[in-house]
This record gives structure tokens, C-alpha cells and sequence, in this order.
């Protein structure tokens, strides 16, 4: 029986890995050639994200900073999610709502972009990091699911959106890491010359 719930789960994540393939690979593509541009013109990366997002924030900053799979030199990312202090203080003086964008106000240049990461694309934080990266004339990639929600509708088309095609948030989690890793892989490969159209 527990292996049954096991079985089930490996089997839910791998085929929905293989269908988001499919829809996913052109978005993931457009956002990696975005990523490229940003960091060759001199600009950084922002990300932020709630719970597992926010992990995944920092673990995309760490594949930047240090580096994916291949040495190359440090790369701009950074994640709106480490600094307790900040976001303590801007939880506590204004509101939960405001912890991402406060740190965009003060951070983001224009050119720069903003990942932003919510597997239900309602998380009011990620939804406020977004107006004030807009505000700022900054590039979105946006890695939701279940539809894309709130985020999805307010995405201008000069940003990327990457919706993962299923409701269940710890699915769409996985997705968003292999997503990640495709990301970073796409960079590389672009900064090594390689055709990544091939
Ligand atoms: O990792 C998980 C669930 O798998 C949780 O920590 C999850 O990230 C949190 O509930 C988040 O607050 C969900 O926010 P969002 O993805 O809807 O923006
Ligand atoms: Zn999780």
C-alpha cells in the first residue's frame, strides 16, 4: 500500500515531465534566450517565490553565482528571500504583501529581469513583485501552474510565461526545478557558443 502511494507519485511526476516537454520547451527556450540577453547587456537577475519557490529561488542564484555544470564566471542572480532582516522589517512595518517588491524598488534597474515563481500564479507578494518590476521596466519570466491564476492574466507579451499544466502545487514544483536546470543549461550553452536551437 505504501509503495502503491510511492509508485504513484513517481508515476504522476514522470508523465507529467513528459507532457510539459512538449508544451513547455518553446517558453523555456524564449526565457533562456531572455536570461542571456539580460546578463551579456550587463544586467541582473531578481527571483522570488514563497515556501519551495523561494528555495528554488536560491537554488537558480547558486547555479549562477557559483556555477551549473561547466566552469564559467560568476553570473548576476540574485534570490529576494534570504535576507531575514529585510523581510522581517518589511513584513512587520508594512505589510507580507510588500517583501518582494520593496527589494525590487530598491534593487531592480531597468533591463534588469525578474523570475518570479508560484505554482498557483496567486501569491499576492509574487503578484506585487511583478507590478513593481513592471513599474521599473524590467523583464519577466514568470514559472507558475494550475492555469497560471492572477499572474498569469497581468504578464505583458514582452515577458515569458512557463505555466506547468496541472493543479497539484508538488508536481508543479518539480517541474519548476527541471525547468530551472533547463534554464541554467540554456545559458551555458549560449555563452559557450553552442547552437541551442539544434
Ligand atoms: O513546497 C510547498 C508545497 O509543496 C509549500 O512550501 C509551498 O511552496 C507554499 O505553500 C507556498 O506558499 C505556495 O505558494 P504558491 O506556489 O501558490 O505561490
Ligand atoms: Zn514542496
Amino acid at each position: 500500500m505504501r509503495n502503491q502511494r510511492i509508485l504513484g507519485h513517481f508515476t504522476e511526476s514522470a508523465e507529467l515531465k513528459q507532457k510539459a516537454a512538449k508544451v513547455l520547451a518553446g517558453p523555456i527556450a524564449a526565457a533562456a534566450d531572455l536570461m542571456f540577453s539580460v546578463l551579456t547587456q550587463g544586467n541582473k537577475i531578481l527571483a522570488c517565490g514563497n515556501g519551495g519557490s523561494a528555495a528554488d529561488c536560491q537554488h537558480f542564484a547558486a547555479e549562477l553565482v557559483g556555477r551549473f555544470e561547466q566552469e564559467r564566471l560568476p553570473l548576476p542572480a540574485m534570490a529576494l528571500t534570504t535576507d531575514t532582516s529585510i523581510l522581517t522589517a518589511v513584513g512587520n512595518d508594512y505589510s507580507y504583501q510588500d517583501i518582494f517588491a520593496k527589494q525590487i524598488q530598491a534593487f531592480g534597474q531597468p533591463g534588469d529581469l525578474l523570475l518570479a515563481i508560484s505554482t498557483s500564479g496567486n501569491s499576492s507578494n509574487v503578484i506585487a513583485a511583478i507590478e513593481a518590476a513592471h513599474e521599473r521596466e524590467m523583464n519577466i519570466v514568470a514559472l507558475t501552474g494550475k492555469g497560471g491564476g492572477n499572474i498569469g492574466a497581468m504578464l505583458s507579451d514582452s515577458d515569458v510565461h512557463i505555466c506547468v499544466p496541472h493543479e497539484r502545487t508538488a508536481r508543479i514544483q518539480e517541474v519548476h526545478l527541471l525547468v530551472i536546470h533547463c534554464l541554467c543549461d540554456g545559458i551555458d550553452a549560449a555563452l559557450f557558443g553552442e547552437d541551442i536551437n539544434e
